[in-house]
């Protein structure tokens, strides 16, 4: 049988199949090829006398996290208030390299534009060819096209506390909000939950993980991405590559770098590249052994 791991908790995965959900334990010899199934995974189990399931074998994973464990997430979405809390931009440009390095497609969403407008930050977003939206939540304004996106994709929201995430979630899918919130009551949100991770099914097709986990997911130095692979996590940067004056150009301040004139031009937003050269100059600290990325 086939199906899809909607919850993991203390070696038990709950796998949804196209006629329930089974409880199925993983075969040794997962364990003793130090992998584990995760939440995400799609699996084949087999089925004993009993009606429990053992997973047989893991399905390749298009993309991985390891804190949350979740895997197959297809899009990460940044929650980001306009204002209380105001949007701090070097770390969401992190959060955006990271996913793209990992293969997740990263979509932003600003909220409480009845605060405060966020044309300009949108502009930048969208100009970086990331999907961008923003919301009102105290009217719901904005948020079907939020919903729209995550249409059959297997999703995950993350963002700074205060900025908005409930709402958003709870104005898109009141049945789902509801539950989302019974279950980190219960399990006390943002204690050590972390790796837990439960998928949350949308009537239109698709899941939402949620995971305590992001919370706290934050950029420490694991999650540096290698400097020769830095500019291939902007995806405004691409159109400019092999345009510099030098083939090993770092685009942070060589003389006829192609994407610094672009800068210069206003194609590409000021902050963003500011921020890669942040994370350039950090990433250039650590030795290529110290990188556990890929
Ligand atoms: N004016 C305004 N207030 C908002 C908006 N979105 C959320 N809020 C308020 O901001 C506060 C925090 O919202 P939540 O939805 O709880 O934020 P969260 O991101 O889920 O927070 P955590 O659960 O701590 O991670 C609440 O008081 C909301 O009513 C918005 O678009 N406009
Ligand atoms: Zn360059």
């Amino acid at each position: 049988m086939n199906g899809i791991i909607v919850k993991a908790i203390g070696g038990i995965y709950y796998v949804e199949a196209s006629d329930g959900i089974y409880e199925c334990k993983a075969r040794g010899v997962f364990r003793r090829k130090n992998i584990s199934p995760v939440g995400g995974d799609r699996v084949e189990f087999s089925l004993e006398d009993d009606g429990s399931g053992v997973i047989e074998k893991i399905e390749e994973r298009r993309s991985l996290l390891i804190r949350p464990p979740l895997a197959n997430l297809d899009m990460l979405v940044f929650v980001s208030s306009t204002c209380e809390p105001r949007p701090n931009l070097l770390l969401l440009d992190k959060f955006i390299a990271i996913a793209v390095f990992k293969k997740i497609e990263p979509v932003v969403v600003f909220t409480k534009i009845d605060k405060e407008s966020c044309d300009g930050l949108v502009d930048i977003y969208k100009g970086a060819g990331i999907k961008t939206f923003q919301v009102d939540n105290t009217t719901g304004e904005g948020s079907e096209a939020v919903k729209a996106v995550l249409e059959g994709k297997l999703s995950a929201f993350t963002g700074n506390t205060g900025v908005g995430k409930s709402s958003l979630l709870n104005n898109m899918f009141p049945a789902l909000g509801l539950a989302t919130n019974e279950i980190s009551k219960k399990l006390g949100r943002g204690k050590h939950t972390t790796r837990h991770v439960e998928l949350y099914k949308l009537e239109g097709g698709g899941y939402i993980a949620d995971t305590p986990g992001f919370s706290s997911f934050d950029t420490n130095r694991y999650d540096i991405i290698f400097k020769d692979k830095l500019a291939g996590c902007f995806p405004e940067f691409q159109k400019y590559e092999g345009k510099c004056r030098f083939p090993d150009c770092s685009h942070t301040k060589e003389k006829g770098c192609a994407v610094i004139e672009a800068v210069k031009n206003g194609e590409i937003a000021k902050s963003r590249h500011e921020s890669y050269v942040e994370m350039y100059e950090q990433a250039k600290q650590l030795k290529e052994w110290e990188y556990k990325n890929d």
